[in-house]
């Protein structure tokens, strides 16, 4: 369920009226309540410990999530993704919760720091920007807000400037248009760029791809993808879509039922074997490496990861660049010697590590280690005890395609 707020709110973001409480007196308590809270823990990362009970839904989570990189939410709609990003934000008080965010408390028992005073950016699903302003109208209103509330240190240590919003989300060409004149993903770029304008320190992103049609999708994911490249700041990204994950995140929590079910590196969640049940045709692992090698006769990329290569369709990346590939477990086969005479150019020595049930009874899943790697093979059950597989033993498997991401 999204609760984005409508423009007329008198704020982007919505912020305006979703403020629990920002009497003067409440954020000097708060100010000192932060800094004593400062000086006694200053673990990096963002402690969420929230419990809140709504008719016909509970959320109930009790999660540490990394201070760096893209960190995904991940789970089926209505499992709980937006009302903990909320917590996080402000925009929701759980009766019981402790939010933390580098040390500084933001929630507690005596502690509320209200949404306008944390220093995030949130973007909603839907771009939410005043019709009335030009793009440059709506980019300089969110900062002329950030400017009024962040402390004179936070102004010196600013982490974004304006223009390196614009630059980051290529929309210096539509600076003097109104929202109107935008395409769907254009406007979502605004609103991201709005979101880098107020310098947060924490980036707050729910499904912002989810309004958007599929050649939208395609065209601003190579921008979020620079924002994970460029940021210094920690990314919280909500999404229902294997595949945006897979691209994006660093680390993944899955949630269910408002519970966190898996928690922890990308790679580490996703090669877990209970997890793949769920996810069905979009189990498998993501692996990073870098662009190699390219044939040109055949246009294809050779990828070097995992101490091996795997051969990709050119996407047109340059020689040395980063590459993350998604190998999905329909698409890897397990044999005991190395593929001769198969049109599978992907053949690599693997161990098995561990096997486990699949959703349908025909079905097994097999968990294997590829240079250090997880990789996952999704197979029959009889094709597995055919095989005699079984944890330590050595085998080889074939890839039929890996998307490079
Ligand atoms: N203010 C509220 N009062 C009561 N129930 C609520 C409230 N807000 C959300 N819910 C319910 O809480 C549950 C979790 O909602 P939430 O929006 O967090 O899920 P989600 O995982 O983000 O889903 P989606 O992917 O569809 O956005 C839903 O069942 C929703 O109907």
């Amino acid at each position: 369920m999204k609760r984005a707020p409508s423009p007329s709110s008198g704020e982007p973001g919505g912020r305006a009226d979703l403020r629990p409480d920002s009497r003067p007196d409440v954020q000097s308590d708060v100010q000192s309540d932060v800094q004593s809270d400062v000086q006694s823990d200053v673990q990096p990362g963002i402690q969420a410990r929230v419990r809140i009970q709504w008719p016909g839904f509970s959320l109930d989570v009790d999660e540490r999530l990394p201070a760096r990189g893209v960190t995904a939410l991940f789970g089926h709609s209505g499992s709980g993704k937006t009302t903990l990003l909320r917590c996080i934000a402000g925009l929701e008080h759980a009766a019981e919760g402790r939010i933390q965010f580098n040390g500084e408390v933001w929630q507690d028992a005596e502690t509320w720091v209200p949404t306008h005073r944390r220093p995030i950016g949130y973007v909603f699903q839907e771009a939410s920007l005043f019709p009335h302003l030009t793009v440059l109208g709506n980019l300089r209103y969110g900062q002329k807000r950030s400017q009024r509330n962040a402390a004179a240190q936070d102004q010196r240590q600013a982490r974004f400037s304006l223009e390196h919003a614009i630059e980051l989300l290529g929309i210096g060409h539509l600076l003097k248009r109104r929202p109107t004149a935008l395409s769907g993903g254009e406007r979502q770029r605004v609103s991201i760029a709005r979101a880098l304008a107020v310098n947060p320190r924490l980036l707050l992103m729910d499904e912002p791809l989810a309004a958007l049609d599929l050649a939208r999708k395609q065209e601003i994911l190579p921008y979020l993808e620079r924002l994970h490249d460029d940021l210094a700041i920690p990314v919280l990204y909500v999404s229902h879509a294997p595949d945006e994950v897979a691209r994006l995140a660093d680390h993944l929590v899955t949630m269910d039922g408002g519970r966190v079910q898996a928690s922890g590196p990308i790679n580490e969640v996703l090669s877990r074997l209970d997890l793949p049940i769920r996810l069905g045709e979009d189990a498998g692992v993501v692996l990073d490496g870098e662009v190699a090698e390219r044939d040109e006769r055949w246009h294809l990329l050779r990828i070097a990861c995992c101490s091996t290569s795997l051969w990709v369709r050119d996407s047109g990346a340059a020689i040395g660049d980063h590459a993350r590939i998604r190998i999905l477990a329909r698409d890897v086969s397990i044999a005991h010697q190395p593929s001769r005479g198969t049109s599978i150019l992907n053949s690599l020595p693997a161990r098995v590590l561990s096997l486990g049930e699949d959703a349908h009874p025909a079905l097994a899943l097999v968990k294997l280690d590829v240079a250090g790697n997880p990789v996952l093979a999704r197979l029959t059950r009889r094709s597995a005890e055919e095989l005699g597989l079984a944890p330590a033993q050595s085998v080889w498997i074939q890839i039929k395609a890996v998307a490079l991401l």
